[in-house]
């Protein structure tokens, strides 16, 4: 990818290669971009290096060779502080157990990522977010008084609360159930669609990735292909040849 493509994208990936202890290769020489303002799903058979494209992606994991880009910045020369901080105010992480701590409310869970910044939580800010999920009459709820979808939707609220770059969502529907998955799904549907915010989800589930703008394949730590615009029943076809070629 040329140095005018890495700037014209959110995140870019350029001939990433992550290897781990005892010889496993998870990513082998990804390259990748992943455009402001545009919803993309990464799917593959299990073991495939989706959570690892996502992990260095979003600046969790170093890889062994090639570069990362975020937000025009490339995370190979930024200091241990310098990372820190990119991936605290420019990437927003939620995950399938919404891991929201338990004994504040809604509304102090949302504030957190304010708090570690140092910042005092704004409560106008953080009622803006809540409302944009849905939640503004939620504020004071704790985690166990909420409904799984709810909990999602209080974590995507912190996840945005900072509005970073890209939100990244590692299986975000894998707890719900179908009704308030895709309530979920389409809430990150609308943030893309009226927000311009950019989103990368690893998902099992082909009616989930069919949210997507695009969907891209992994399969043994390679690209294997892209769709754009696909229905479920494209990206679920897509899928069984996938794993019917790595048994
Ligand atoms: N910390 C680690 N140490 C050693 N090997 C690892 C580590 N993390 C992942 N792997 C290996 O890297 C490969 C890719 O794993 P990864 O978790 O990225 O796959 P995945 O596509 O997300 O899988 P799944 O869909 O099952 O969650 C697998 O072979 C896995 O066993």
């Amino acid at each position: 990818m040329n140095p005018m493509k890495v700037l014209d994208v959110a995140v870019a990936l350029t001939s990433v290669t992550k290897q781990y202890a005892h010889g496993v290769t998870a990513l082998d020489d990804v390259t990748i971009g992943f455009a402001p303002g545009t919803f993309t799903a990464v799917m593959g058979p299990s073991g495939s290096g989706k959570s690892t494209m996502l992990q260095c992606a979003a600046g969790l994991d170093r890889p062994s060779a090639g570069q990362v880009v975020i937000d025009g910045r490339d995370l190979a020369t930024l200091k241990d502080r310098e990372l820190t901080l990119l991936r605290r105010d420019r990437i927003g992480f939620i995950f399938q157990s919404f891991n929201l701590l338990p004994s504040l409310t809604a509304e102090q869970n949302v504030g957190l990522p304010l708090r570690l910044a140092g910042r005092r939580p704004d409560r106008a800010l953080i009622r803006q977010s809540l409302a944009a999920v849905g939640l503004a009459e939620r504020g004071s709820h704790r985690p166990g008084e909420l409904s799984g979808g709810q909990q999602q939707r209080v974590a995507i609220a912190r996840a945005l609360v900072t509005r970073p770059a890209v939100l990244f969502a590692d299986e975000p529907t894998g707890a719900l159930d179908a009704n308030t998955s895709r309530q979920v799904l389409q809430l990150l549907r609308t943030l893309v669609d009226k927000h311009a915010q950019t989103i990368v989800m690893v998902t099992h589930d082909a009616v989930a990735a069919s949210y997507a703008d695009r969907v891209v394949f992994l399969a043994d730590g390679r690209v294997y292909g892209e769709l754009h615009d696909p229905s479920a029943e494209l990206v679920a076809t897509r899928m069984l040849q996938l794993e019917a070629a790595s048994c």
